[in-house]
């Protein structure tokens, strides 16, 4: 079995007495290790998706299993990165990092053993020089990469990821996906991670989840993306398995499941 086992999950919300399915029979299996990302139209289900697989939404059918666990309610083994960064705004840098660490460390390491996790932790992401900043004084890039050592203190089995750089300019954003490439070659982290942005999947994945458009939404395809790593963006821009991968998602987002509004 799987690391990450999903097994034909659907769900559906019923709201004024009437029900509509999100998702259905959407089965899939990640290894160790692996980093994945789930593309899709607006509304198709994605963040519904890994909603459940965080525990904080409960499919209506099937099931899923963390490690042979099943996954029933909201754990430290599965870390969630948003868009916007959830950080405390009264809390400084290292205080909102050391809430997550304290919750899931206390009485297994020592004040002292804390404290040097969290700073090893924000070194990871560049952000020790900023420890005592609250949110308020740092940038919006800083407070994701805030955001990803807080998750990444956690030592969760899995790190979620909602467009973690979706809100960020370009360059910024660029900067990021370097950084978590780095942190994901470094520590093996299991990651499965939403995004819009084609050429983010492209660059970051292992395979790409391609999701058809809803109501009752489901896995399209799943495509491998068999790039080398360490994975540079410069060299890629004219690798041909990078173009060739680049088309294969936009000919399946653009042409063979467009959105509705861009069919039309
Ligand atoms: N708690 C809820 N109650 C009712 N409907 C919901 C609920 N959560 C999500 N939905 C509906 O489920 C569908 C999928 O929403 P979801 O946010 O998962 O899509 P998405 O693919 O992540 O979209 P986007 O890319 O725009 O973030 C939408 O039609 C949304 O209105």
């Amino acid at each position: 079995m799987a690391y990450l086992d999903i097994s034909d999950v659907g769900i559906s919300f019923t709201r004024s007495g009437k029900t509509s399915e999100v998702l259905q029979g959407v089965s899939l299996g990640i290894e160790q290790g692996e980093y994945i990302s789930i593309i899709g139209h607006s509304g198709c289900g994605k963040s519904t998706l890994l909603n459940i697989v965080a525990g904080l939404l409960k499919a209506s059918t099937g099931g899923i299993l963390l490690d042979g666990k099943e996954v029933n309610s909201p754990g430290p083994d599965r870390a969630v990165v948003f868009q916007n960064h959830s950080l405390l705004p009264w809390l400084t840098v290292r205080e909102n990092v050391a809430l997550a660490v304290d919750k899931v460390f206390r009485g297994r390491k020592s004040k002292a053993e804390r404290r040097a996790w969290i700073d090893e932790n924000l070194a990871l992401v560049n952000m020790l020089h900023a420890a005592d900043k609250r949110p308020a004084e740092i940038s919006g890039g800083m407070k994701q990469r805030v955001g990803i050592a807080r998750a990444l203190a956690m030592e969760p089995k899995l790190l979620l990821l909602d467009e973690p750089f979706g809100a960020l300019d370009a360059l910024t954003r660029a900067h990021l996906q370097d950084q978590v490439m780095e942190i994901h070659a470094r520590l093996g982290n299991t990651m499965l991670m939403i995004t819009h942005d084609v050429d983010e999947a492209v660059l970051l994945s292992d395979r790409i989840v391609m999701m058809t458009n809803g109501p009752a939404a489901t896995i399209g395809e799943v495509l491998p993306i068999p790039l080398e790593r360490p994975r540079r963006r410069l060299e890629l821009v004219e690798d041909a398995v990078y173009t060739h991968a680049r088309a294969a998602v936009l000919e399946f987002l653009y042409a063979r499941h467009a959105a509705p509004a861009l069919a039309a």
